[in-house]
């Protein structure tokens, strides 16, 4: 059965909104959530990322992200999934217990339940792209990946007996 989420309050699954309390550190600096740093990429450098790393909420964070007088970075449409992919993959590596419930959704779908995002959710219509919910899918492949190489390796760790 599909997965739906949203609320970063909701359990078990509002652990998947980039509004949920799982920050991690990345490119030397730490990000309260994952929302802070995807916001703060639009303007990568500038004071206004800055200012957007140090927000109390991820609400505010995302406030400040879609501020129209700031100008975003002029390859951010060309970039902005890839961001979302980094911000994902390192909070489900950071953070063991979200990754957990990640991996526990076997091969379903995941959707973001929401009506005013067509682009990273299912949008008003249903049909919205809900890229958010391809990442969160991506993801879960890519830490399954990850998860049966560190075993392997193991696995041949010299004075290791294979059985
Ligand atoms: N969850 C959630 C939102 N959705 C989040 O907004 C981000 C996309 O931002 P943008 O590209 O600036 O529109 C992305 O993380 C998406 O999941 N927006 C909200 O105002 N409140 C919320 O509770």
């Amino acid at each position: 059965m599909t997965i739906y989420f949203y609320g970063a309050d909701e359990v078990p699954y509002g652990c998947f909104s980039n509004f949920s309390d799982h920050g991690f550190g990345l490119d030397g600096v730490w990000w309260p959530t994952s929302e802070h740093y995807f916001q703060a990429q639009k303007f990568k450098g500038t004071r206004h990322a800055d200012l957007i790393r140090r927000a109390r909420t991820p609400l505010r964070a995302a406030e400040l992200g879609r501020d129209p007088s700031k100008p975003l970075r002029r390859d951010w449409e060309r970039v902005k999934d890839g961001v979302m992919r980094r911000a994902v993959a390192t909070k489900f590596r950071a953070h063991a217990d979200v990754r957990d419930i990640l991996l526990s959704t076997g091969e379903e779908e995941i959707v973001e339940d929401t009506t005013t995002d067509h682009y990273w959710g299912r949008g008003r219509t249903g049909n919205g792209k809900n890229m958010l919910g391809r990442i969160l899918v991506s993801t879960r492949n890519q830490l399954r990946a990850e998860l049966a190489e560190a075993s392997d390796s193991d696995g041949r760790r010299p004075g290791r007996r294979s059985s």
